[in-house]
């Protein structure tokens, strides 16, 4: 079973405006409401693709009850844990053709709270997949991914996890099975900035000699490279109307996933997840399965090292 972590699920509120002045009073066009949360996308694509996953995370408040009912449509199997505090709403500002984010700090979990998801957590084993993605709430401290990478891996379980900064790098000697930075994140980790291809694939070497098995560095609209101990590819992103970034990076994780899962096979994994990144880049919301299929067949990975 693949399992999903989302410690900080959120009501996605998108507004559509022709153009956002701040400091004055902005009118929308339009908008929408989306169960939002970096391993929900995850199991979300996941199940386009045919895949089962169950979804854990915190959910709370009167906002929990209106992702709860957001989420149903989608009919994935979820074990969330309830607190007592608000789900965040995050406002996603599609104006002018920029999209501008601003995301909740999200709920306050008490000690027992999270002793109760790491319940779950701790049912994990052998043969599961664990995909931990996005922030976590203020009051979970920094190790919140490490602990939970330590009990799954020594349950036997694999898992991937997209973070950022020092939380990504702690987890590394445990052996991550693939991570996902995007360009900025990578440079960022290194607090350099990169001058083409070869240093990029350098600094996700890097990551590699510290532990992780393989990575994942996405580029948005110049596509993406798959670094392993050996090898470097690198694939294109097709050229269309680029309609929603929001979750092509999770789209990315669960297409390279869920085919790893079914095929073993980590090129052909990392041409479906480059599929569906594309392919929900070019959706309103998250690409569904024909979206997925029709950008798969515009996806090229060539070898590069
Ligand atoms: N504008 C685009 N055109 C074509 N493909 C895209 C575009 N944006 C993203 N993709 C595809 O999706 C992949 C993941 O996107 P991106 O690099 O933006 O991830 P991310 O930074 O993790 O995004 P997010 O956090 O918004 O989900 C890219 O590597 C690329 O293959
Ligand atoms: O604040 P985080 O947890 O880093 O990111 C949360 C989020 O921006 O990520 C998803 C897209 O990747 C959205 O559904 C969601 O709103």
């Amino acid at each position: 079973m693949i399992y999903t972590v989302t410690a900080n699920p959120s009501i996605d509120y998108v507004l559509q405006l022709t153009q956002l002045t701040l400091g004055e009073v902005n009118r929308v066009a339009e908008d929408v409401k989306l169960p939002g949360g970096k391993g929900i996308n995850v199991s979300r694509i996941l199940k386009e693709l045919g895949l089962q996953s169950k979804a854990l995370g915190f959910i709370g408040g009167a906002t929990g009850q209106m992702f709860e009912h957001l989420l149903s449509k989608h009919q994935l199997q979820t074990d969330f844990t309830t607190v007592m505090a608000d789900t965040r709403i995050n406002v996603k500002i599609k104006a002018s053709d920029e999209e501008t984010e601003i995301n909740g700090q999200g709920p306050t979990i008490s000690a027992t709270e999270k002793a109760d998801f790491l319940q779950k957590i701790a049912q994990i084993g052998a043969g599961d997949v664990v995909v931990m993605a996005g922030s976590i709430p203020p009051q979970l401290v920094a190790d919140f991914y490490l602990n939970i990478a330590k009990t799954v891996t020594q349950n036997g379980a694999e898992f991937v996890i997209d973070t950022t900064g020092q939380a990504l790098l702690d987890t590394l000697p445990l052996h991550p099975l693939v991570i996902k930075p995007n360009h900025h994140e990578l440079a960022e980790l290194f607090q350099t900035e990169f001058n083409g291809i070869t240093d990029i694939v350098s600094a996700a070497r890097q990551l590699i000699e510290q532990g992780a098995q393989q990575a994942l560095v996405s580029m948005a609209g110049d596509g993406a490279l798959f670094v392993t101990k050996e090898h470097a590819y690198q694939c294109n992103a097709p050229k269309d109307i680029v309609r929603n970034s929001v979750g092509a990076g999770d789209s990315m994780i669960a297409g390279f996933v869920g085919t790893y899962m079914k095929q073993n096979d980590a090129v052909a994994s990392f041409r479906m997840g480059a599929a569906c990144g594309s392919a929900t880049a070019f959706s309103e919301d998250l690409a569904n399965l024909d979206k997925i299929k029709a950008v798969y067949e515009q996806i090229n990975v060539t070898q590069i090292q």
